[in-house]
């Protein structure tokens, strides 16, 4: 079976080129316009699927994908495939003509502001293990599955969901399977995946177990990503046909998975003089989804003393440049008379080491109202900020971001250039250093956080009225108590700062 899944007909590459003014760009910009294109003034309706029917003409088109419905009309002259393909889809349930051609694109994000309701009436969407494969599926899924001992197979009755979740939906490709887990509320308190038993695929989310037998073993670990709060996906890339099934499995009663799990040092490489970036695997097929801004604590044995500490996982991002398959990596500063941290980034801790669950009170939806994002770190401090850096500066997002990053001389700076480059890159992120024990030569900031410092890039709202902005903080306990009552001073209430500690 070949990979490239091409045209709904079975064409093999079919993109067209697009006229002058519809590119990715000129869309993301009308978009962003204000102009509305969902038609309907932006209310978001039921829509059944007699409604969704009666907008299948090129000026008045309406899609339905994974479940939600969308006004694709102006969309039309923008899509790389055409027009013609497009309307392939228009006034029906697009989502198996969509999975058949490019179901890693992401239409949630570049159909946003398109949306116009949720698809309503027939079952057929909501199947929890709808099969959205490229392969026409009119046959009846595979018959006998073999169980586990504590596990039921469900593919032929639609299985009851653990109460977190809403709908369970899943596609794939010939590398990969994505699971996609609706929840019903946007509340994370814990993904936990483990695949001890072979072919199995469990998850513990908020507080309930479900599983999967899987049609072949797939590579170790998933990515586990979360596009909205109310949607999670699990991609797992394997080799092999493409899979006709993919059957739930309810637990009995399995006990929630341990707070602690055992991991290795897999690899230590350094960011600069003092700070490296150490990558670690759990040694069983288990995987913790870190929700952003959390962090996990690290307990090792070091000559015969348990000690603990606490660090917040960074991600892969474009300023790690990695390609690494590691489980969890931590940026970790070495102290000379770190206990931990001289031992985690000397290369040589083979000893007992476990990593907990993730810990932590920062949620996203604080920054839901946010337009200007504003970082205040010092030296690793950076840490929680890379996601929420990698986070907001996504293409379908408009907030602007500006890093406002302490340390003590140039030299201990992370990642400068990388920042650099990212500002010259990214209209929307500023970076700006501010070091305590600079050079002579230091064209930029100098000194620590004072409240100066802080009214030279936020707005004051002691004075005015306050505006969209949100301040993240995060460096050295004195230093944040610090920023925090400057912050204060400055009129800002716990609903327009975070500080990580
Ligand atoms: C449901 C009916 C649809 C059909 C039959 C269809 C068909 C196609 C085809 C044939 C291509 C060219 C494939 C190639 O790269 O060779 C394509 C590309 C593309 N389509 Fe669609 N499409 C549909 C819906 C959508 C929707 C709803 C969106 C998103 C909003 C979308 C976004 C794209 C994008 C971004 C590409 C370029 C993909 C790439 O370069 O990998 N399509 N489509």
């Amino acid at each position: 079976m070949s990979e490239s899944l091409g045209s709904a007909t079975g064409n093999p590459r079919n993109k067209v080129a697009l006229k002058v003014g519809h590119s990715l760009m000129d869309w993301i910009r009308l978009g962003n316009s204000g102009v509305d294109l969902t038609g309907t003034g932006g209310k978001l309706l039921k829509v059944t699927r007699e409604e969704l029917a009666k907008h299948r003409k090129e000026d008045d088109a309406w899609i339905a994908i994974r479940g939600n419905v969308y006004n694709i009309t102006r969309y039309l002259d923008f899509h790389p495939g055409g027009v013609a393909e497009l309307m392939k889809g228009a006034g029906i349930d697009g989502t198996e003509l969509f999975n058949n051609v490019h179901p890693w694109v992401n239409f949630e994000s570049l159909l946003s502001k398109c949306l116009v309701g949720r698809l309503v009436g027939g079952n057929d969407f909501l199947t929890p293990t709808a099969v959205f494969s490229p392969v026409e599926t009119t046959q009846s899924p595979t018959n006998e599955q073999p169980k586990s001992p504590d596990a039921q197979s469900t593919s032929s009755a639609a299985p009851a969901l653990p109460p977190p979740l809403s709908k369970v939906d899943w596609y794939q490709q010939t590398s990969f399977v994505t699971l996609v887990l609706y929840l019903q509320s946007p509340n994370i308190e814990r993904i936990h995946l483990n695949c001890k038993c072979d072919k199995e695929l469990w998850v513990f989310i908020n507080g309930h177990w479900i599983g999967w037998r899987l049609s072949c073993d797939i590579k170790w670990p998933p990515l586990v990503t979360l596009p909205n709060n109310l949607k999670v996906e699990i991609k797992m890339s394997k080799d092999g046909p493409l899979w006709s099934d993919l059957p739930v499995l309810k637990s009995n009663a399995k006990p929630p998975p341990p707070k602690f799990a055992q991991v290795v040092v897999k690899a230590v490489q350094s960011v600069n003089y003092n700070v490296h970036l150490v990558e670690l695997n759990y040694v069983e097929k288990v995987l913790e989804y870190v929700p952003l801004g959390w962090h996990q604590t690290f307990k090792a044995n070091i000559k015969g003393n348990i000690v603990e500490r606490q660090y917040t996982p960074i991600m892969r991002t474009s300023l790690t440049s990695d390609t690494t398959s590691a489980d969890i990596i931590l940026m970790v500063k070495a102290y000379p008379d770190g206990v931990f941290s001289s031992w985690i980034t000397s290369g040589k801790a083979n000893d007992a080491l476990s990593a907990s669950l993730p810990v932590g009170s920062f949620a996203l939806s604080s920054l839901a109202e946010t337009q200007h994002l504003v970082l205040v770190a010092a030296g690793t401090g950076i840490t929680p900020m890379l996601r929420l850096l990698h986070w907001s500066l996504q293409p379908s997002k408009k907030v602007t971001v500006k890093l406002l990053f302490f340390n003590k001389m140039e030299k201990d700076i992370i990642w400068k250039q990388q920042f650099s480059l990212l500002m010259s890159t990214n209209s929307r992120f500023t970076v700006e250093h501010v070091l305590s024990d600079a050079d002579v030569g230091w064209k930029g900031k100098r000194g620590w956080v004072t409240l100066q410092i802080l009214q030279d890039i936020l707005p004051d709202f002691s004075t005015s009225v306050p505006l969209p902005y949100f301040v993240c903080v995060c460096g050295p306990i004195s230093f944040t108590q610090l920023t925090e009552r400057y912050l204060q001073d400055m009129g800002y209430t716990a609903l327009q700062y975070f500080c990580f500690r």
